[in-house]
């Protein structure tokens, strides 16, 4: 789409700093979203914590990327090389330690997270929709305060997820 794209009234598009991909935030409301929008923005706040969930979270993950993944580098090691079904294989080692409590997530993902979070415990912050990738987004944004996500795959590899806030 050029950049000079013609947006409906009210909204603005961004570009996320983590990811570098484009979403659409609703000047209005402070709502974002990946799709174009057709329609002008809406003004009202409307009732959206409640129906269509929080509008940001809290989340620390834990990646374990492999060889397909979209970037196989991390600080832990310069060439990854492991393949899809090891990563899967060793995040479920590393759930199945924090689901017995013989290991806390900020722990292991300090010490085994293939994205640079990993220095704050797999702490991403807080962000809102439109910033992550969109698998990442809808399970995190599906999780309670305080659960830990299945395995969740996206561009970057394999990753856990569990929510803060
Ligand atoms: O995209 C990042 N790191 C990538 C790996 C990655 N890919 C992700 C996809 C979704 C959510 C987090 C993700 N982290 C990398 O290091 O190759 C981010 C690092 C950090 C660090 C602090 C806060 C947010 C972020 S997002």
């Amino acid at each position: 789409m050029p950049e000079t794209e013609h947006l409906p009234e009210g909204w603005e598009k961004r570009t996320s700093r983590s990811t570098g991909m484009s979403y659409y935030l609703n000047v209005h409301t402070k709502e974002s979203q990946w799709d174009q929008p057709t329609e002008p923005a809406k003004k009202a706040g409307g009732n959206a914590s409640s129906s269509d969930g929080p509008n940001e979270v809290q989340c620390l993950h834990l990646l374990v990327k492999h060889k397909g993944s979209r970037r196989p580098s991390s600080w832990r090691e310069e060439n990854i090389t492991r393949t899809k079904e090891e990563a899967q294989m060793l995040l479920e080692i590393y759930r199945n330690k924090i689901v017995n409590s013989e290991a806390t997530f900020e722990e292991l993902a300090r010490s085994y997270s293939d994205c640079s979070s990993a220095k704050r415990g797999g702490d991403l912050g807080k962000f809102g929709r439109g910033q992550m990738q969109a698998p990442f987004e809808k399970a995190a944004f599906a999780l309670k305060v305080g659960q830990l996500s299945d395995i969740v795959d996206t561009d970057s590899g394999l990753h856990i997820i569990l929510r803060k806030s």
